[in-house]
């Protein structure tokens, strides 16, 4: 984000923290958007789609006599819904349960400790605060953690809580594990869409990753407050940890809200607007939301694998014809800071040719 200003973060005040825990106190105007909660059809909890991704086992895609059957079944769920939950992932279960009680405990601290780590004014995207994503200048109901994790000299520090003391080893060490995890991912989504597994990887290696812890508190007037509003990831990959088993993501497709039920153990992975780029449209980032439960908090761990081709955002020469208009890595990111604040288009598609 160096060379432009980033204005979509905002540190938490002692009154949102009071709103956020105090389920008598009015909504504060800032939180309240309930035309943007109503807008779009949910699908309902009684149809047989409405909480099922496409569940991709890596089990499968390790084993050679089922492998090809799951790589197409990993292609076209990133076609279809750009979106899938991962089981028998194979991560390091002791990483991830560090990452998850890490997380539970940051976010449980009091409002003045986890702003030893809050967003600075010039401070770039990292930090611990709010998101607003809305023209409105809107807030999300929802706090966040945000930091850089690789390359390893772009990591800053002063943004990685040590309290609870164990938290920035389990941000090292997962962040490991989820570069491990994508690079396999990857592998197999070159194989799909048959380009060298290298020239995919090779996209990716280096580059950027980042990690957003989310807590969604609960509220008592949800059709009132958004925890995430809608967006499509600007990034190459994402891959989403649930640390409890609160619903809340919903994903566009065809029109519709999606609610997302969580699957004990999975990952989330969804394909980002870099990735779609890449794969000269072939998958889908699909937009996406998380809606607050009245009873029950959610946290989530982020992480976004960032891609280019030299510097550039373009789709893998193998892939025939480019459908995008290549541009500079820097100018995509202006171009998604202002796709998030404006909520419209997504910013790929005034890449389309
Ligand atoms: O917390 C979630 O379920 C979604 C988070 C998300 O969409 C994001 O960080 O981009
Ligand atoms: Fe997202």
């Amino acid at each position: 984000m160096e060379g432009f200003k980033v204005i979509n973060r905002d540190i938490i005040t002692e009154t949102a923290a009071m709103a956020f825990a105090d389920p008598n106190l009015q909504i504060p105007d800032r939180y309240v958007r309930s035309g943007e909660v109503a807008a779009g059809i949910v699908v309902s909890d009684g149809e047989s789609e409405s909480y099922e991704l496409p569940v991709v086992d890596m089990a499968r895609l390790l084993d050679p006599e089922r492998r090809e059957a799951e790589i197409a079944w990993l292609g076209s769920a990133c076609r279809t819904w750009g979106f899938f939950q991962l089981i028998n992932h194979g991560v390091d279960e002791a990483v991830i349960q560090k990452m998850k009680d890490s997380t539970v405990n940051f976010f449980e601290l009091p409002l003045e400790d986890k702003n030893a780590v809050a967003v600075r004014p010039d401070g770039g995207i990292e930090g611990f605060g709010h998101h607003f994503r809305s023209p409105a200048d809107k807030l999300d109901w929802a706090e966040n953690l945000i930091v850089e994790t690789q390359p390893i000299e772009r990591r800053k520090l002063e943004f990685w809580p040590n309290n609870p003391p164990t938290f920035r080893d389990s941000i090292d060490k997962y962040a490991m594990e989820m570069w491990n995890l994508a690079t396999r991912l990857l592998g197999f989504m070159a194989s799909d869409l048959g380009v060298e597994q290298e020239t995919m990887l090779a996209a990716f290696r280096g580059k950027r990753q980042s990690m957003t812890l989310h807590h969604y508190r609960p509220c008592h007037h949800p059709e009132k407050v958004i925890g995430i509003a809608p967006h499509s990831d600007g990034f190459g990959l994402t891959l989403l940890l649930q640390v409890n088993d609160t619903p809340g993501l919903q994903i566009s497709k065809d029109g519709r809200w999606h609610p997302v039920r969580p699957l004990t153990g999975a990952f989330v992975i969804n394909v980002g607007e870099i990735l779609e780029v890449l794969t000269n449209g072939h998958y889908k980032s699909a937009f996406h939301r998380v809606v607050v439960d009245t009873e029950r908090g959610r946290d989530t761990v982020v992480v976004f694998q960032d891609a280019c081709i030299n510097g550039v955002v373009k789709p893998l020469p193998e892939l025939g014809e480019p459908r995008y208009h290549a541009i500079d890595r820097s100018e995509y990111t202006k171009g998604h800071v202002t796709e998030i604040l404006s909520q419209g288009e997504r910013f790929v598609d005034t890449l389309k040719k």
